[in-house]
């Protein structure tokens, strides 16, 4: 599987099926700005609750041919194999990419078990192989990785703005940022080490950008400490 971030923002994406998995998608897509339609003759009260919410738009029927035009994804994920396999050729005969809730061989995609700190985001998959195996990870990763990142994040693309800005090759860059983050500027975040951190700025950051400014606005937009 080819990994990839997609913005599904304001575009058309259909879940066939109300269930408890089909939640989990509808939930997901939703949170992520995409436009959410539904259909399913019988749903879980929280999707119900979504669609009174104004926040997807529900189709209380059986799933029918033609339902996928104008998607650009369409998860399959009712309990019945005849729908799935109709809704997937539905998919297929739309250009609509397919998620399949019990196939994974025919997906085109497949969900990962991922988690956020701001931007930061890490996802984790197993080819279809064990979805508890990737929520277990997940699980684990979340304890370890905690608001330093989200803050580390933050601090990073104040930089990287300000370099770009700057016009600082590529080169110049790469090299900055490792020898940032090898000077343990996540460390010092999360230890709250402000003396250390503005060192480890003063010490890689090129003349064109000036050090304290950039400390100020780390304090000020990222985090309040
Ligand atoms: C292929 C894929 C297609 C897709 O749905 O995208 C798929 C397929 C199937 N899942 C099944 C079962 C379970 N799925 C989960 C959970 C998650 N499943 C997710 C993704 C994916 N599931 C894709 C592969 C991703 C990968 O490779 O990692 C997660 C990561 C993301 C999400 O759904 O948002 C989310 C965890 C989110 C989190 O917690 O972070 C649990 C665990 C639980 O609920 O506790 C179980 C029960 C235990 C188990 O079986 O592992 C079954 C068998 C159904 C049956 O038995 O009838 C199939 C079909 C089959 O395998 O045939
Ligand atoms: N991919 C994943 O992450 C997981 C997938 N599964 C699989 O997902 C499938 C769904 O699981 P649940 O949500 O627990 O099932 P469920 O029984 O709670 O929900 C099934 C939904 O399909 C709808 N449905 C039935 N006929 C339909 C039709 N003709 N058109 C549209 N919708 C229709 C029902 O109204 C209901 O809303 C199962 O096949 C299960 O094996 C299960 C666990 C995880």
């Amino acid at each position: 599987m080819y990994p990839v971030n997609l913005n599904v923002a304001g575009r058309l994406c259909l879940v066939v099926g109300g269930g408890r998995v089909a939640l989990r998608k509808i939930r997901n897509l939703v949170e992520h700005g995409a436009r959410v339609r539904v259909v399913a003759p019988e749903v879980v009260p929280e999707v119900q609750a979504l669609a009174g919410g104004g926040q997807i738009e529900l189709l209380l029927r059986g799933f029918q041919q033609g339902d996928a035009s104008g998607a650009f994804l369409v998860f399959a994920a009712t309990d019945q194999v005849e729908v799935q396999a109709v809704a997937a050729a539905d998919a297929r005969k739309y250009g609509a990419l397919l998620n399949s809730a019990d196939s994974p061989e025919l997906c085109d995609f497949q969900l990962p078990a991922y988690f956020c700190r701001g931007g930061f985001q890490l996802a984790i998959s197993t080819d279809g192989g064990s979805p508890a195996f990737s929520r277990f990870i997940r699980q684990k990763l979340e304890d370890e990785f905690g608001d330093e990142y989200e803050y580390s994040l933050c601090l990073l693309a104040i930089i990287r703005k300000k370099a770009l800005a700057a016009g600082l090759d590529v080169g110049h860059n790469q090299k900055m940022f490792r020898k940032l983050l090898d000077d343990d500027l996540v460390d010092c975040i999360k230890s709250e080490s402000w003396a250390n951190l503005s060192k480890i700025l003063y010490c890689h950051l090129p003349k064109q950008i000036d050090a304290e400014e950039i400390m100020e606005d780390f304090r000020g937009k990222c985090c309040q400490n």
